[in-house]
């Protein structure tokens, strides 16, 4: 069989992610690669996972079967002209980018809609960079494919199944309906985690007590105030209207949170704690789709000599049986977690409750 060949325009987190999968499950792919950084692509070829590295966007993309344009957005929308050379019958223009409609609207003024399909992994991280890529980074997380009107179907088709290969879950969406959820789910919290932490800075007292005192609640809903400034300002000018449109909804929501407070409406407070929590609880934690379920928890360990074995012999004198134990790092555990998975969905129930009775701290995914 003839071995594929992939494009890739910006390697670093998200492209670097996917070319890091594509190597893993597809070894003999021929993957070339254009980045404005040169030590980016040096990295790439280096550890193997791209056999071109490029210097411009030139012939070397001849006759790629998929090419991924992974640079912020607004770069991702200008190159596509520089592609029109490339593209072929049976090949796939697509993208990462966090907005869909600016590329959307391009693709059909340029007349290439029968080869453009949008891509958008539902994942990530604050770091950026192909130094921080992983090819796990994808798994299991949602990828949003927003297919152009004219592509055909079983171009959609092959691409989902390509995702699907890749360990990653495609959902096929509208693209305006893609910027709106995102808007939503992504860019707002972006935006208030940002202004969050801006608040604090210049609200902190001289000898910075608030920066020394931030605990948990404020580093959890703030990790992501550390994310690529360069990829969110792309993000805020690209889906400005929807942006605009849902920050000012949610102002008018903490207008209303505010109004409880200063009414001393402790029903109403309780309410909107209660009401959060659980629609939060409700959130899917596990995989959804295709791909199975494992029955698995996480365990924050302490640095300390035989922990392991304490925690295999609490959860074996309590007959759980362990599928599997072990260190893990992601990219939701990047310090590590102890991943231990079981046979079951009551032993996983068993386990954390049986480990959080011995004040051990546990996460179910
Ligand atoms: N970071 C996330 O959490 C996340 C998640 C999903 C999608 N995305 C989208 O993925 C895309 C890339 O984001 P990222 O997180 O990988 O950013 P990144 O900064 O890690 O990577 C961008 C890469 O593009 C290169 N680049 C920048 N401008 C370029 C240009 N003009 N020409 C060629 N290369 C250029 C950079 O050198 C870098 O290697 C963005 O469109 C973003 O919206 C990001
Ligand atoms: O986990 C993170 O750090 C992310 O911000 C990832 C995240 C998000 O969930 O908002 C960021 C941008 C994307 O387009 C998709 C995913």
């Amino acid at each position: 069989m003839k071995q594929k060949k992939i494009g890739f325009i910006g390697l670093g987190l998200i492209g670097g992610s996917i070319a890091k999968a594509i190597r893993r499950y597809y070894p003999d792919y021929e993957i070339v690669a254009f980045d404005k950084n040169r030590e980016t692509l040096a990295l790439a070829t280096q550890e193997s996972i791209i056999n071109v590295a490029c210097t411009s966007i030139d012939d070397n993309f001849r006759g790629c079967n998929y090419i991924f344009l992974c640079a912020p957005v607004a770069f991702n929308t200008a190159y596509l002209k520089q592609m029109m050379p490339y593209l072929h019958d049976d090949m796939i223009l697509t993208d990462v980018g966090s907005v869909k409609t600016p590329i959307h609207d391009e693709i059909i003024r340029l007349g290439l809609e029968d080869y453009f399909i949008g891509g958008h992994p539902m994942a990530g991280s604050e770091k950026s960079g192909f130094a921080n890529s992983k090819p796990i980074l994808i798994e299991n997380a949602y990828f949003v494919l927003t297919p152009s009107a004219k592509v055909a179907k079983k171009k959609i088709d092959a691409y989902a199944s390509f995702v699907e290969s890749l360990r990653a879950l495609p959902i096929v969406l509208d693209y305006h309906e893609h910027d709106i959820v995102t808007g939503t789910i992504s860019h707002l919290p972006h935006i208030i985690a940002a202004s969050l932490v801006n608040f604090v800075r210049d609200t902190d007292t001289k000898d910075e007590l608030m920066k020394t005192l931030a605990a948990g609640g404020f580093k959890d809903i703030t990790r992501i105030a550390s994310s690529s400034p360069t990829m969110w300002e792309h993000i805020c000018a690209q889906n400005q209207s929807n942006i605009s449109q849902i920050l000012g909804n949610y102002i008018e929501t903490l207008n209303e949170a505010k109004k409880l407070v200063d009414a001393g409406d402790s029903q109403g407070i309780y309410d909107m704690f209660d009401h959060s929590r659980n629609y939060r609880n409700s959130m899917p934690n596990g995989s959804a789709g295709p791909i199975k379920r494992a029955f698995e928890i996480y365990c924050d360990i302490p640095d300390e000599a035989g922990v392991i074995a304490t925690i295999a012999t609490i959860l074996a004198s309590n007959a759980l049986s362990i599928k599997n134990i072990g260190i893990v790092h992601n990219r939701e555990f990047e310090e590590g977690v102890l991943r231990i998975e079981f046979y079951d969905s009551i032993s996983c129930e068993k386990a954390v409750a049986l480990l959080q009775k011995h004040r051990y701290i546990v996460y179910e995914r």
